[in-house]
């Protein structure tokens, strides 16, 4: 992929005093986010912090019940440029019906590239395909059925169709959650190349562990809340041990010790 020019005019994202209801619970409240082209955002917070449906809202995927969120400056509603985005989801969502290759799902992320008319893959589409499932280590496997792939692998298939696209704004909602050694070494070193890119990531994680180095922001969600927005949170004494988990009352906001690590 080739380097992008950040347009500094436009954020990615960009939410005032979002709120968020779900089966009449306040999931999202008073959330105040802007995200900068070029920066890799941490979305972190415990178990139920609101934290995929904060990106799902920033996608315009869940409505908002008050303030309002904009895309590259326009609401969700009127965004046409989805080809600036790339979405991966936490899982696969395997349906009935022919089971797709790894390839078909891959390709699928260069849909909202192509022109209305034009029905079939051209060699650019193609050939980004292919450059997306070598760069995640699943060129080998691309004409197997997706769902017959590991948990990691299927992971690795989803940041593939994100990549194939070529977006210039990353959305990954706990890319490295149940993965293996090998998909989280590959997701660091996708990452990595999207820093280099100036791309704009924002990721949602429980702890950041190697990707850490490459997080340019963090924010912290508790009970719905943005608790911590600055640099990313570092895991201190018992706080960084596996299986802890909370947000001590007594953090400093500029270094609050949020672990969840289960
Ligand atoms: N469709 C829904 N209907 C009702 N409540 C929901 C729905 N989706 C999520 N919630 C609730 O909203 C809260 C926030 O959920 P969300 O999935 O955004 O949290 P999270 O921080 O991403 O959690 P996790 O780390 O477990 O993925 C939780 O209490 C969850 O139970």
């Amino acid at each position: 992929m080739t380097a992008v020019k950040p347009d500094i005019a436009v954020p990615p994202f960009e939410m005032t005093g979002g709120r968020v209801r779900l089966d009449g619970r306040e999931v999202l409240r008073g959330i105040d986010l802007q995200v900068a082209p070029g920066e890799v955002l941490a979305v972190m917070g415990a178990n139920g912090s609101g934290k995929s449906t904060l990106v799902r809202a920033l996608l315009g995927l869940v409505p908002l019940a008050a303030g309002r969120t904009l895309i590259y400056g326009s609401p969700p509603g009127r965004f046409r440029d989805w080809h600036r985005i790339g979405y991966v989801p936490q899982r696969l969502q395997v349906g009935g019906g022919v089971p797709a290759t790894v390839r078909e799902v891959v390709a699928s992320g260069r849909i909202a590239r192509r022109p209305r008319l034009r029905l079939l893959p051209s060699a650019a589409d193609r050939a980004a395909v292919q450059r997306a499932l070598e760069k995640v280590g699943l060129a080998g496997v691309a004409d197997r059925p997706a769902q017959h792939l590991s948990g990691g692998q299927q992971q690795r298939v989803l940041i593939a169709r994100a990549l194939a696209g070529e977006p210039d704004t990353f959305v990954m909602d706990e890319p490295t959650a149940g993965v293996d050694a090998a998909s989280q070494a590959a997701l660091a070193d996708t990452l990595r190349d999207l820093v280099r890119q100036g791309r704009t990531v924002v990721l949602v994680m429980h702890e950041l562990g190697p990707l850490e180095p490459l997080i340019s922001r963090a924010v912290v969600l508790e009970g719905g809340r943005i608790v911590h927005d600055g640099a990313p949170p570092q895991p201190e004494g018992e706080c960084a041990r596996p299986g802890h988990r909370h947000l001590h009352p007594h953090a400093h906001r500029d270094r609050p010790t949020i672990w969840d690590t289960a």
